[in-house]
């Protein structure tokens, strides 16, 4: 693999932020008024507007034809047609199979993947309307009132973040939690209230083998099985969400009651396949489905748009321009949305545990820096707490700013909608960070001289903002897949495998090395290392164990 960054392409764009770093964007929009039209583009429903980044009309061509030269067209055409670009685990790439629509056709491994993809759809449909009918009725034939979804990383995240995102769709009276650490305070503080007649526990895990999960899931079938005083009551309040059957019969769970998926969809790209049941169950096969078309949608534009008119490319291309080229460590992802208050910490996984590698796909050492650290909460609460940083920090923090135009339902106050408000802060936000304020502007304003360097604001602030109609299935799903294809890019750029996860297998070896060392009668040896070491001598003590 050649590297990046000794092409002509890199050394171009190199060049040209030598030139533009030192300018503003006061400077860049007083000569171009016109970019504040110019620089949008839609998807579906999303709209971007990328005027207030550091970058010119010359910025985006540099960085589009870098995309070009680092394959991305071939990249994409590889993905979507299934191709193994999981070099490292040997697999296709795929989510976006989940959402093809029943008359598309993919082939994968000699199978019908859309077949196969709507077959479980609709299995999961069936069992969603016998749930959320009464139909299904738990051991002593009462409805199901609660969904506990067991699972934790892609089995956990996205689905939690969804229910919460689109919860106002959730009218059947069914709600969901969400289980997923380790902690015992989770599944108790989960179980505390709830009645098990009436609870249904979804135990969703890709490999079926994941110790938080399965650890979880026998506590809370103990819980289930203590209180209704018989074990064949699992049958009635268990379900599984899997790739491997084998493992699920295993357990205990009857393999009727498990939803599958494949190992060309990988556990952070996977809210979207049987890994959402929980969520199907909340807001109905219906709006299930419209999230899917969602999903759909943008893929489609993703896969053919031009790349200067390409939501997730732009996006991606502008986390590349500052993460390699102005050294920016981390973007903030700020929902004007209090029901996408999940939407930061799913994008962690999807992005971090994706592009955060330095080895390329070919094994060699990776050329530039990679992988951003995502992070955010939504607005306001965000603005009380670290937009301090974002305004006078050291730092550039580049931010993605999400905002609704319709709210699900507004509240009004003070003679107008508390909606509205909330969008003027989005709005008043990315403009401050942009334009700021300056010491001349603070001054005229009658400020004591001594005051003024403090409430100066720098500006020069990148953000981008994404206007979108309303939070709907549908428009969470394009929020998720334009997300999706950003990560696909960046790591295009990068040449990484996106796909994989190595880095987070020795914690878990090690962990389950390690327990016993702190549980055994005798005090333990053999410990991985000195600090190690003494951290289990303390806890031993702590917890009246030898040492
Ligand atoms: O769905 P599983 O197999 O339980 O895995 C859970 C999560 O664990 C990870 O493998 C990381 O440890 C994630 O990639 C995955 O989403």
């Amino acid at each position: 693999m050649a590297d990046i960054t000794e092409t002509s392409e890199w050394t171009a764009l190199a060049d040209h932020h030598a030139a533009l770093a030192g300018r503003h964007l006061r400077e860049l929009f007083a000569e171009d008024p016109g970019r504040a039209e110019r620089m949008t583009a839609t998807a579906g429903d999303l709209l971007l507007d990328y005027s207030k980044h550091r970058a010119t009309g010359d910025t985006l061509r540099l960085l589009v034809a870098l995309a070009e030269r680092a394959g991305l067209r071939e990249r994409i055409d590889a993905m979507f047609s299934g191709e193994r670009i999981n070099v490292s685990e040997d697999r296709a790439v795929l989510h976006t199979a989940l959402r093809l629509p029943r008359d598309a056709e993919l082939r994968v491994g000699g199978r019908d993947a859309v077949a196969d993809v709507h077959a479980v759809l609709d299995r999961m449909a069936g069992f969603s309307d016998r749930v959320r009918s009464g139909e299904w009725t738990g051991f002593t034939g009462k409805p199901i009132r609660t969904v506990v979804n067991i699972g934790i990383g892609g089995s956990d995240l996205g689905p939690a973040m969804a229910y919460e995102a689109l919860r106002d769709h959730a009218r059947a009276g069914i709600t969901c939690r969400f289980v997923s650490n380790i902690d015992p305070a989770d599944i108790t503080g989960t179980l505390a209230d709830l009645d098990p007649e009436q609870t249904l526990f979804i135990v969703a895990s890709k490999t079926f083998g994941t110790l938080e999960t399965l650890t979880n899931a026998r506590a809370a079938r103990a819980w289930l099985v203590g209180r209704l005083g018989d074990e064949k009551a699992v049958a009635r309040h268990f379900v599984a969400v899997s790739t491997n059957a084998e493992r699920v019969a295993a357990f205990g769970i009857d393999t009727d009651n498990m939803f599958g998926f494949w190992d060309w969809v990988g556990g952070r790209y996977s809210m979207d396949s049987a890994i959402g049941l929980s969520l199907m169950i909340a807001i109905g096969d219906g709006a299930f489905r419209e999230m899917l078309a969602g999903f759909h949608t943008v893929d489609e534009h993703f896969r053919t748009a031009p790349f200067e008119a390409n939501l997730p490319v732009l996006m991606a291309l502008l986390g590349v321009w500052y993460t390699d080229f102005f050294g920016a460590q981390t973007r903030a992802v700020l929902p004007y949305s209090q029901r996408l208050s999940r939407f930061p910490a799913y994008l962690q996984q999807l992005t971090m545990e994706s592009n955060g590698k330095s080895v390329r796909a070919d094994g060699a050492p990776v050329v530039a820096q990679t992988g951003e650290i995502f992070w955010g909460e939504p607005g306001t609460n965000g603005q009380h707490a670290f937009y301090q940083l974002l305004h006078q920090g050291t730092r550039l923090v580049p931010a993605d700013f999400i905002g609704f135009a319709e709210p699900f339902e507004d509240v009004q106050a003070d003679g107008g909608g508390m909606h509205d408000l909330l969008v003027a802060n989005l709005l008043a936000q990315t403009s401050a960070l942009a334009f700021g304020k300056t010491a001349e502007e603070i001054a005229a304003e009658g400020t004591p001289a001594e005051l003024v360097p403090h409430k100066v604001m720098p500006g020069n602030r990148p953000t981008s903002t994404i206007l979108v109609p309303k939070l709907t299935p549908s428009t969470l799903g394009q929020l998720v897949a334009l997300y999706e294809h950003v990560v696909f890019v960046e790591g295009t750029i990068w040449g990484i495998d996106s796909f994989d996860q190595w880095g987070v297998e020795l914690g878990k070896v090690m962990a389950q090395d390690l327990a016993p060392a702190l549980t055994s009668a005798e005090p333990p040896t053999g410990l991985p290392d000195p600090s190690t070491a003494a951290l289990v001598r303390t806890y031993r003590r702590l917890r009246g164990r030898a040492v």
